[in-house]
């Protein structure tokens, strides 16, 4: 652990398969072929903050043990924050889930089974 390192967003972001969670750079690049979640979950998020990903998830506390083997260093928080295309998208995408989309499909499917089975 001595060898930890201080990154700037930049710099994980430039950097093969490193991710950020709660400040601390890990180097996945590796791990993603032994992810039980699958690595393309992961590659594409290669670079960023996955923080809230990664705890959405609710992983075990194995994980978690996985996750300090794989410890590169801190994120320097004062640097540039870089910013993803896709995460753009997402900030202006519709923060709700489209509840009337999701009504208007079940009734769909209602509609099509009774049909089906008149
Ligand atoms: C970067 C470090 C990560 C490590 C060390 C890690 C490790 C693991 C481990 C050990 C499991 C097995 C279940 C458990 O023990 O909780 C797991 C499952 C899973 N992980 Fe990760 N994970 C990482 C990142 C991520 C990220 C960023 C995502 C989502 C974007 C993700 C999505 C998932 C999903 C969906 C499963 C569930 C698989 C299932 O139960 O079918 N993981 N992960």
């Amino acid at each position: 652990m001595s060898a930890a390192k201080t990154y700037t967003y930049k710099e994980v972001a430039e950097a093969n398969g490193h991710v950020i969670i709660n400040d601390k750079v890990y180097d996945v690049s590796e791990f993603v072929n032994e992810h039980p979640g699958g690595d393309e979950i992961i590659i594409e998020l290669f670079g960023r903050d996955v923080t809230q990903d990664f705890e959405d998830i609710g992983h075990s506390p194995d994980a978690i043990k996985t996750l300090a083997k794989l410890y590169k260093g801190d994120v320097d928080t004062t640097s540039e924050k870089v910013v993803f295309e896709q995460e753009q998208n997402t900030e202006n995408a519709q923060p709700q889930p489209n509840f009337t989309k999701i009504a208007f499909l079940l009734v769909a499917v209602a509609v099509f089974l009774y049909y089906r089975s008149a």
